[in-house]
């Protein structure tokens, strides 16, 4: 059963990361009756410390690094924020208008309602730090993914077993009911899009949108609801300074997550991981790219391969090790995902992500492959322009069939300038298949007038639409900041 009771109480006050490893090892053995919120207020309070306000001490002698501080975590201090959250979600949620059992979508619209209405109207949104109840408790803020998490936990201190969170690459919402079938948004998504909460996701909304990845999304179960608050952990205490205790425990926790299978059906949470080995690797453990490999191996597996995260972890990781043919190879993927999805304004995450590959990483590697004894012969070696030229084509079909232009004046210039620095010899043979391709036309051709059948149309949206944007859009798109891969994006 959930609670603070002697089960939760003997590990505090927690005093190490290996403490905090050991308490949430401990709730994971109790299934689904392991405490969301005790868990993410532990969390928070603790990254509230480590990140937030901590002006380096005044003692802190620059000639040597500040020893690593790890904040005492005392059980009276983490049973108050409980027990404020718990009172807060029992007295607002009248639960005898509701059936026992399953919950429904008029409980899951109130206690959407709730978490909602508790929120300070300021806008802060995109601030970091606001995923956790510790944030909720402490200063009324959430972020959209903190939002939807509060649900969750709320539910689950109402009794509702069958409430869990649905997570999307850049959304998240919830799943209910005796099937697990039924869904609801809880929060809202982007800027200046109309909160939709209380509607379900319907096959309508989520086909073709890689904001519902296509009716692919992960469901979590409770431990993997664990795993998302780890993944959701900042350690950014300034946007170029991180916390290295912060990062260090999430790093064991989702190591510890890993290793009990938590993550098998999470491919963002295996390349978070990814990525935190690659910035401090752990001894005995595998090297990062294994894990970029396994987040895409499990999207194959799961999530019929609708998922584009995988393939740019593993892209970028392989740019940062100046292994060029092959991250153009996971670039070219990723593009082959997101050529089955249909563009709307909602998906400017990913938009950004293609944007930055396409202006800034892919120009930088043909402008110094050559220095780069791995890629010296990059520019000659056909396979990578047959994987470029499959990046941008995976690009133009995401843009056809959509209601809103993916492409401006820009992309065509970052297109050219690195498709002409390849060796015309490399494009020479694409000159062979044209050729022999153009001989299969002509014969089709005959074969077309001859059977009279119509010669396919150009779609008329396609002219018109490029060239409306106007010079202000297009500079606007290409001067936009590189984001960070920090947590943030989770939160
Ligand atoms: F493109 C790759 F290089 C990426 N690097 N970091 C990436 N992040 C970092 C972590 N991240 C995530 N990691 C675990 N779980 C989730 S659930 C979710 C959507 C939402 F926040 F719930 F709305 C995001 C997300 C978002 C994507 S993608």
């Amino acid at each position: 059963m959930a609670g603070f009771r002697d089960r939760e109480k003997r590990h505090f006050p927690l005093t190490s990361i290996q403490a905090v490893v050991d308490l949430f090892s401990d709730q994971l053995e109790k299934g689904d009756d392991v405490d969301l919120a005790l868990l993410s207020i532990v969390l928070g309070w603790i990254e509230n410390t480590l990140t937030v306000n901590r002006s380096l001490p005044s003692n802190a002698d620059d000639s040597k690094t500040i020893a690593p501080i790890f904040p005492v975590v005392q059980a009276d201090t983490i049973e108050a924020l409980y027990a404020k959250f718990t009172a807060l979600v029992k007295s607002s949620v009248d639960l005898s208008k509701f059936e026992k059992g399953y919950a429904t979508r008029e409980l899951v619209k109130k206690v959407s309602d709730v978490i909602w209405g508790s929120l300070t109207r300021s806008s802060y949104k995109d601030k970091a730090h606001l995923q956790s109840l510790y944030s909720f408790l402490n200063g009324n803020k959430l972020d959209c993914f903190g939002v939807a998490f509060a649900v969750v936990a709320a539910c689950q201190v109402l009794g509702f077993q069958d409430v869990r969170l649905a997570l999307s690459e850049d959304h998240a919402w919830v799943v209910f009911g005796k099937e697990g079938v039924e869904t609801a948004e809880v929060t809202w998504h982007g800027k200046g899009n109309e909160d939709k909460r209380g509607q379900p996701i319907t096959d309508a909304v989520a086909d073709k949108a890689w904001l519902y990845l296509n009716g692919q999304p992960v469901i979590c179960t409770r431990q993997m609801e664990v795993a998302a608050i780890v993944s959701s952990i900042n350690p950014a205490i300034t946007p170029t300074i991180d916390s290295v205790e912060m990062g260090s425990l999430q790093q064991e926790l989702l190591w510890m997550l890993y290793n009990k299978g938590h993550l098998a059906r999470y491919p963002m949470a295996v390349g978070n991981l990814g990525d935190l080995e690659e910035i401090s690797p752990l001894p005995d453990h595998p090297p990062p790219i294994k894990f970029f490999q396994e987040a895409i191996d499990v999207a194959i597996k799961h999530y019929n391969n609708q998922h584009v995260y995988p393939y740019t972890y593993l892209g970028g990781f392989l740019y940062r090790k100046k292994r060029y043919k092959e991250a153009i190879h996971s670039w070219a993927e990723a593009a082959s995902v997101i050529k089955g999805y249909n563009y709307t304004r909602e998906d400017e995450e990913i938009y950004k992500e293609f944007l930055e590959i396409a202006s800034d990483f892919i120009p930088n590697i043909v402008r110094n492959c050559t220095k780069e004894e791995h890629s010296a012969d990059l520019l000659q070696d056909p396979a990578v322009y047959a994987d470029l030229l499959r990046f941008y084509d995976g690009i133009c079909e995401w843009e056809e069939g959509s209601s809103t232009p993916v492409l401006h004046v820009g992309w065509a210039q970052y297109f050219t300038f690195s498709l002409q620095r390849f060796d015309p010899q490399v494009r020479f043979l694409l000159d062979i298949h044209a050729e022999n391709d153009e001989e299969d036309d002509e014969e089709e051709a005959e074969k077309e007038k001859e059977d009279g059948q119509s010669v396919k149309e150009v779609p008329e949206n396609m002219s018109s639409r490029r060239s409306s944007l106007t010079e202000k859009e297009v500079t606007g798109q290409r001067t936009r900041h590189s984001r960070k891969k920090s947590q943030a994006d989770i939160r």
